[in-house]
This record gives structure tokens, C-alpha cells and sequence, in this order.
């Protein structure tokens, strides 16, 4: 098994969405069986939340054991919590509230008031992380974690040319200067994030095309933060034909090709 990064391409948003969906709940049900539980990260945006709307609105949702997932949040806004521009509160909304799950099944991030500042909460989210590890870890394994991929290249709240990128002696930090409203964030590092077994990007519309087609040709990492983006196993792009528009055609697998090359077990 190789692990290049691969770009899916997906004729519109909602074939991207149900698409990804429909690998997520199949992947999971193998991981869960192997395994007996999981750690999935989720991110916010446009196509998180789609991602997690069509999870919802696909019966076999239902064949997944939600109570042995453990949810956790790649970055988020710090806000306060029912805030409706909490990553969290949008990833309540489109799924989670409807799984029925146990609370702490559901690892929020801090908001404002929890801790003395915003450093501490990103060392009380450390310190969670720490706790769910494996002996001798830092943070858990995530079996999958989502990202989406902003216009200007940030993946969870890593922007460019900010100091979090570069970021690898923590596992959370706190942007207090995001380029994108809200100014104050807490997110992953990339050591994090590319500990995850699988990396799975998921962005769509014209306005991301030149940020994937940056990421792919190898950007800094200061210049674009998707480029620095690589799972364990497996880091694949899951985008809309718009989005695809800067990708060389070498690079891209399509829908037949990949599954008919790649057995499942394998994203
Ligand atoms: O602010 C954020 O933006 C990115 C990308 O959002 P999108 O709406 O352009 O898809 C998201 O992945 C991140 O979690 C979020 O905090």
C-alpha cells in the first residue's frame, strides 16, 4: 500500500457529499469491527457539515455502532459554546445531536470563560487529548480525521503565513490573529493532524482550485497549509469537478478507476 495523496474527483457537491459519506460509514464499520472502537476528528465548513448531513440522511447510518466512536474537533472557533459559528455546534446540528451519544463521546473544544485565557484552553484540550492516548502517546490515533480545505490554502485554523504551522513541540495551539473571522481559534498542529491513519480533505467550489492545485504541486507549507497535509495511510483529496479545475489529469482517479483498483479497506 503506497501513500501518495490521491485526488477523488466528484461531479458536483452532493455526489461529493454522499459520496464521502457512503466511504466514511463503510470504512468505520470495518475499523469498529477490527478494532471495537474509533477516533474520528471532524472540521468544520461548507463541505463538513455537508459530509455529515449526508452521513445522517443515509440508512446505513444505522448499521454503524455510534457508541464506540469517540468524536473529537480538529480546530475550532473560539466561541461561545451554542454559538451557531462553533465548528461543534454546526457538527451537532447536521449529525450528532441525531446519534443520541454519550456526552463525553463528544470532545469539544474550550470556549471563552472555561479557562484563564485562550492558551490555557488550548492546553486543556491538550491535556484531553493526552488523556484518551495510548501509554506513552500524546494524543489518540485517529482512524479518520476530515479537514476541509479553505480558498487560501488553511487547513483546520493553520493559516498562511502564521506562526501555527510551523508549530510541533504541542499538540494544540491558539491563533489569536485568524486571517478569517472569528480572529480567535484553537486547532490541532500538523504533527497531530498527520498522526491520523487516514487524512481525508474534503473542498469543493472554483474559489479552492487554486489552493489544491498549489497544495499538489508542493507548496511551502507557510504559502499553503493543505500541502503539509499527510495521513498515515492514506491523504486523499475528495473535491468537485470546480475545485479539480488546477489538478494535473495525471493526478486525478476517477470514481471507476479507484474502485475498481482499491479495495475499501484501503482509504
Ligand atoms: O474556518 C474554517 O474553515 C475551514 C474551511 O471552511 P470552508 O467553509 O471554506 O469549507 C474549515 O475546514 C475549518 O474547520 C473552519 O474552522
Amino acid at each position: 500500500m503506497t501513500n501518495e495523496r490521491r485526488v477523488l474527483v466528484h461531479p458536483d457537491k452532493a455526489a461529493l457529499a454522499g459520496s464521502v459519506a457512503a466511504r466514511f460509514i463503510t470504512k468505520i464499520i470495518d475499523v469498529l469491527e477490527e478494532q471495537g472502537s474509533a477516533h474520528v476528528a471532524l472540521t468544520g465548513g461548507t463541505m463538513g457539515g455537508a459530509v455529515l448531513r449526508a452521513i445522517g440522511d443515509s440508512p446505513a447510518h444505522q448499521s454503524v455502532d455510534w457508541s464506540k466512536i469517540t468524536f473529537w474537533f480538529s480546530d475550532e472557533r473560539y466561541l461561545p459554546h451554542g454559538d451557531a459559528e462553533r465548528n461543534d455546534s454546526q457538527a451537532k446540528a447536521a449529525l450528532l445531536d441525531a446519534l443520541e451519544l454519550a456526552p463525553g463521546q463528544v470532545k469539544s473544544l474550550p470556549a471563552p470563560g472555561e479557562h484563564a485565557d485562550i492558551e490555557a484552553a488550548a492546553d486543556a484540550y491538550a491535556a484531553e487529548l493526552a488523556a484518551a492516548a495510548p501509554e506513552g502517546a500524546e494524543y489518540p490515533r485517529f482512524d479518520v480525521l476530515f479537514l476541509g480545505v479553505g480558498p487560501d490554502g488553511h487547513i483546520a485554523s493553520l493559516f498562511p503565513d502564521r506562526a501555527g504551522v510551523h508549530v510541533t513541540d504541542r499538540t494544540v495551539i491558539a491563533e489569536t490573529n485568524s486571517p478569517k473571522p472569528p480572529p480567535e481559534r484553537l486547532s490541532f498542529t500538523l504533527p497531530v493532524i498527520n498522526s491520523a491513519d487516514r487524512i481525508w480533505m474534503v473542498l469543493a467550489g472554483a474559489d479552492k482550485a487554486g489552493a489544491l492545485g498549489l497544495a499538489l504541486a508542493d507548496a511551502s507549507i507557510s504559502d499553503v497549509p493543505a500541502a503539509g497535509a499527510q495521513g498515515r495511510k492514506r491523504t486523499v483529496f475528495f473535491v468537485d469537478q470546480d475545485a479539480a479545475a488546477e489538478v494535473p489529469a495525471e493526478l486525478i482517479t476517477s470514481e471507476q478507476f479507484w474502485t475498481a483498483a482499491h479495495s475499501i479497506d484501503e482509504h
